[in-house]
């Protein structure tokens, strides 16, 4: 059952919240609301165990950095959270639904309310970027006429930083940075309030970069959206995320602001969080909050 604000009232809480210690209030409408809540989760593959009893908050209206080593199952994760993927254990709610139901209205209930950008940006080559962003229009609204279609592509691309005439390009004649955006519009199409994005700075130049942190920034602000971010991008980390849920030691290990990820005492995180990248990335930090 979903009330109005898009929750289930009846969902009770099977084990306590994994990180109220690490509680952010307040500020640019983030609240204590899991807006995502996993809890047991297990991933397998054959013998490789992947997860292992995990547990995870998203709180409605932040920006979730999500880091681990490599091969640590953040996409994994996220396939699990998106229902692409069925776990081996564990529990997955999305606004409240359980997001391993079989039922079709829960599944495309989800669809509608999660926008993804995928690493390569997984955009349908034969197909314009229009066309692209049209494909979930197309998918779950209809009713709407080709018109209409049209206009509210034009509008995404926009919203996403794209001239307009992007829109009748192909993916092959565009730049990777604005392949990210082509991605990033068609991910906004259904107006999601949940957007997942992975890696979405890989392969960008550090200019690239900054530019489209500060794009997805924008746009979570605006749109009130909230963000579950996969990224190895230190300088993503520290300009624009909430909070960071580290991933090691196949769970979630810590789920907090960075400062606090910063002092914690475990061999990852120090190697991560106290190497010249990452003081250069905090000087990148101070001189974008000068710049805010
Ligand atoms: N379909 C699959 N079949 C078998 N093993 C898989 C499959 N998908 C993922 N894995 C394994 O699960 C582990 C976690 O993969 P995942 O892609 O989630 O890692 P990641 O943390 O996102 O890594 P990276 O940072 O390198 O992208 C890896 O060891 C991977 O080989």
């Amino acid at each position: 059952m979903i009330d109005e604000s898009g929750l289930d009232p009846t969902a009770a809480p099977r084990r306590p919240d994994p990180d109220t210690a690490a509680a952010p209030t307040g500020t640019r409408g983030r609240s204590r609301e899991p807006i995502i809540r996993v809890r047991g989760l297990v991933n397998r593959f054959g013998d490789q165990v992947v997860h292992e009893d995990l547990d995870l908050d998203v709180h409605r209206g932040e920006i979730l950095g999500v880091v681990g080593g490599s091969g640590t199952g953040k996409s994994v994760l996220m396939r699990s959270i998106l229902g692409l993927r069925t776990p081996q254990a564990g529990e997955i709610e999305v606004l409240g639904i359980d997001a391993r139901s079989d039922d079709i209205e829960s599944r495309r209930c989800i669809e509608r309310s999660t926008g993804v950008l995928f690493q390569d940006g997984a955009l349908f080559s034969s197909l314009t970027v229009g066309e692209n962003v049209q494909v979930p229009l197309r998918e779950h609204h209809r009713e709407l006429a080709d018109s209409l279609r049209y206009e509210l592509a034009l509008l995404k691309v926009k919203l996403a930083g794209l001239p307009a005439d992007a829109l009748d390009k192909l993916p092959s004649q565009l730049s990777g940075g604005m392949r990210k955006r082509a991605g990033l519009a068609r991910a906004l199409a259904l107006d999601p309030p949940l957007l997942f994005l992975d890696e979405p700075t890989a392969g960008l130049d550090p200019i690239g970069a900054a530019a489209f942190d500060r794009l997805i920034r924008t746009l979570q602000q605006a749109l009130g959206l909230t963000v579950f971010l996969i990224t190895h991008d230190l300088d993503t980390l520290y300009a624009i995320c909430d909070r960071v849920a580290v991933l090691a030691d196949r769970r979630v290990v810590a789920n907090a602001p960075i400062a606090e990820i910063e002092a914690l005492d475990h061999p990852w995180v120090r190697e991560y969080f106290h190497g010249p990248r990452a003081r250069a990335a905090q000087v990148a930090k101070a001189s974008w909050d000068d710049g805010q």
